[in-house]
């Protein structure tokens, strides 16, 4: 997973975050609008399953093909190797991080969620490319989140392990951003605010100018 001083903006969805949009038109604007890495998030009461999710996969990954981004699946460990994704985002309560890691193998990115320095501990000994955290502010993406914690877990995981990516998730927009960005994190993680918006290109380039607006403390 390469990461440098620009935020990367790491796009999260699913079938059913687009409302009246079609997922992969909506995809395919926040490729154009320079998403750094995409994760397909099925959840949800009309969430894809089998065939049609295979199908509904690939379409993503040959998106995300076509303009050089990483194409993560979250929690289906076995949908990401079946169709050889680039990796695989899992929690908590997701299959045991050493054994993604090893099903995975070493080549492949691993991405694991955690809440506290000591998930993060298990997370680097698992060998996690990076950790998601959050929710940092409220968040409708996710019914089962947690309380916002703000970015304090944040920087208390950076401050043990400065080494190690975080991606920052939850309730992120263009104008909460810059207070994300100046904990440290390597990106944020976005939902709703780009796959619920009119332009979704539009929207990422508001958030990379969120970014450009602050000074990292
Ligand atoms: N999907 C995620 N992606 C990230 C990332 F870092 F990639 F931004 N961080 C956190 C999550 C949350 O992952 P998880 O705890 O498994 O819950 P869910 O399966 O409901 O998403
Ligand atoms: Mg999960």
């Amino acid at each position: 997973m390469k990461f440098t001083d620009k935020p990367l903006i790491y796009f999260i969805m699913g079938s059913e975050n687009t409302g009246n949009r079609h997922p992969l038109t909506v995809l395919e604007e926040a490729l154009s609008g320079g998403i750094s890495y995409f994760q397909l998030r099925e959840k949800g009461d009309f969430a894809l399953t089998g065939h049609e999710l295979e199908k509904f996969a690939g379409e993503c990954q040959r998106l995300c093909g076509v303009y050089g981004v990483p194409f993560i699946v979250n929690d289906n460990v076995e949908l990401a190797c079946k169709i050889g994704a680039d990796g695989v985002h899992i929690g908590q309560e997701d299959e045991d991080a050493s054994a993604v890691r090893r099903k995975m193998g070493n080549e492949k990115i691993l991405g694991i969620s955690v809440h506290s320095v000591k998930e993060a501990a298990l997370a680097v000994s698992a060998g996690a490319d990076y950790v998601g955290m959050g929710p940092v502010f409220s968040t409708s993406s996710k019914r089962d989140a947690k309380s916002p914690a703000g970015v304090a877990g944040i920087l208390s995981v950076k401050d043990a392990y400065p080494q190690l990516p975080v991606i920052a998730i939850g309730g992120i927009t263009p104008d909460n951003a810059k207070l994300v960005w100046s904990a440290g994190v390597e990106g944020v993680a976005v939902i709703s605010a780009i796959a619920g918006a009119e332009d979704a290109a539009l929207q990422v380039e508001r958030l990379q100018n969120s970014f450009r607006r602050s000074d990292r403390q």
